[in-house]
C-alpha cells in the first residue's frame, strides 16, 4: 500500500476517501522534522498532501521514496521547486477554484477597513452607541474610487471585475507583462509600480511571494502612496517589509490597512500590528470557506492520485519532471 503524509489541512471527506486506498498519516507539528515519527514515515512516503509544508532540500534528504507533493493551495513559495525537480519529484497547487473566494475576501477587507466595520461593531457591542455618530466617527467611500491591483492574475481580475462592475471603481493594475484581454474586460490601465502607487485610493497586493515580490512593498513604496491610501495585502505577508508598513501606518504615511497574511504566521502576540487602530486583521483566510476548501482538497487530491499513478496531474507545477518520465 503506498504511503501519503497529509499535513496540516486536509477536508475530512477526501481523507477518509483517500484512507481507504493508501496507509495515511496525518501530522501539523509547526517543526515537523523534530518528531520522529514525522520522518519516519516520511522516510517511506511516496506522496505528500496539505499545506504550508516547507518542503526544501533538508525535508527531502529524508524522503527517498517520494514523487509527488501536493500543495492545497495556490500559493508554493513553500516548495523548493528546483530541488523537487532535480530529484524528479512532482509538484503541484490548486489554482483557479479558490479565486473568487479569494477575490470576495479582498472586497470584504476593503469595506471592513473603509467603513471600519470591526471597530464599529465593537463599538455597538460594547454598548457605547448611546447617541448619533460624531465626524470622528465616520469612514471612506469605496464606490468610485481609484484600485490599484498588484498582481492582475485569476484571482486580481476576479478583484477588478467586482469593484470594476460592483463598485464603479477605477481600475489601474500592475504585473509583470500587460494585460489587454483584461484591459478592455474591466477597464483598467496597466501602470508602472510606482504610478499605481501614486494614482491609487486602494492598493491591493495580490502577487505571489517569489525571489521578484520579497519585500516588494516598503518604506519607499510607502512613501510613494496618498496619505489617504488604504492598503490591502492578500498575497503573501513576506511581500511586504513588515516594519515600514508599521512606520507608514503610525507616521500617517498611509491612512489604514488590511491584512490577511502576516510575514509569520499566526501572528506573534507582540507584533505591533495588533495594537493599530487603523489595521483590520484576518488569520490568513482567503480561501477558507467550507466550498472551497472542500473543492481545493479535492483537486489536490486528484493531483497527488494521477502523480501516482502515472498520469500528468492537471496542476503540474514543473512539467520537466513529467517529460522526463515519459
Ligand atoms: N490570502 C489568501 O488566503 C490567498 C492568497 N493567495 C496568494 O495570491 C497569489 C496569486 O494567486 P493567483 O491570482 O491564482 O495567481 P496568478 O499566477 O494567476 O497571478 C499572479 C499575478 O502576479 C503577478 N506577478 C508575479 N510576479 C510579479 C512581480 N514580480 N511583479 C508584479 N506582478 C507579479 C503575475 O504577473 P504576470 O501574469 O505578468 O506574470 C500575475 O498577474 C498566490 O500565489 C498566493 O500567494 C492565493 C490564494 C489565497
Ligand atoms: O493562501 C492560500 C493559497 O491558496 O495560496
Amino acid at each position: 500500500m503506498k504511503k501519503i503524509l497529509v499535513y496540516q489541512r486536509l477536508e475530512r471527506p477526501v481523507l477518509q476517501e483517500l484512507q481507504i486506498k493508501y496507509d495515511v498519516r496525518f501530522f501539523n507539528d509547526p517543526n515537523p522534522l523534530s518528531n520522529r515519527e514525522f520522518v519516519s514515515f516520511l522516510q517511506e512516503a511516496d506522496g505528500i498532501i496539505g499545506l504550508e509544508l516547507e518542503v526544501n532540500k533538508t525535508l527531502l534528504d529524508h524522503a527517498p521514496n517520494l514523487k509527488v507533493v501536493s500543495n492545497v493551495s495556490v500559493g508554493y513559495n513553500n516548495l523548493d521547486i528546483e530541488e523537487l525537480t532535480k530529484r524528479n519529484i512532482m509538484a503541484t497547487n490548486t489554482p483557479g477554484v479558490l479565486t473568487d473566494t479569494v477575490a470576495d475576501m479582498a472586497m470584504g477587507l476593503m469595506l471592513a477597513v473603509a467603513r471600519r466595520i470591526p471597530e464599529l461593531d465593537q463599538f455597538v457591542k460594547s454598548r457605547q452607541w448611546t447617541q448619533s455618530l460624531t465626524e470622528e466617527q465616520y469612514g471612506t467611500d469605496v464606490h468610485h474610487k481609484v484600485l490599484g491591483i498588484i498582481g492582475m492574475g485569476r484571482i486580481g481580475q476576479a478583484i477588478a471585475q467586482r469593484a470594476r462592475f460592483g463598485f464603479d471603481m477605477e481600475i489601474l493594475y500592475h504585473s509583470r507583462t500587460p494585460k489587454p484581454e483584461a484591459e478592455a474586460k474591466y477597464d483598467a490601465t496597466y501602470c508602472t509600480l510606482d504610478e499605481l502607487l501614486q494614482q491609487s485610493d486602494f492598493v491591493c497586493l495580490i502577487t505571489p511571494l517569489t525571489k521578484e515580490t520579497e519585500g516588494m512593498i516598503g518604506k519607499r513604496e510607502f512613501q510613494l502612496m496618498k496619505p489617504s491610501a488604504i492598503f490591502i495585502n492578500a498575497s503573501r505577508g513576506k511581500t511586504v517589509v513588515e516594519s515600514d508598513l508599521i512606520a507608514a501606518l503610525k507616521e500617517g504615511q498611509i491612512k489604514a490597512a488590511g491584512l490577511d497574511v502576516f510575514t509569520k504566521e499566526p501572528i506573534e502576540p507582540d507584533n505591533e500590528l495588533l495594537d493599530l487602530p487603523n489595521v483590520v486583521t484576518l488569520p490568513h483566510i482567503g480561501s477558507s470557506t467550507y466550498e472551497t476548501e472542500l473543492a481545493m482538497s479535492r483537486l489536490a487530491a486528484e493531483n497527488l492520485e494521477a502523480a501516482l499513478n502515472g498520469q500528468r496531474p492537471k496542476n503540474l507545477i514543473n512539467p520537466s519532471v513529467w517529460e522526463t518520465a515519459k
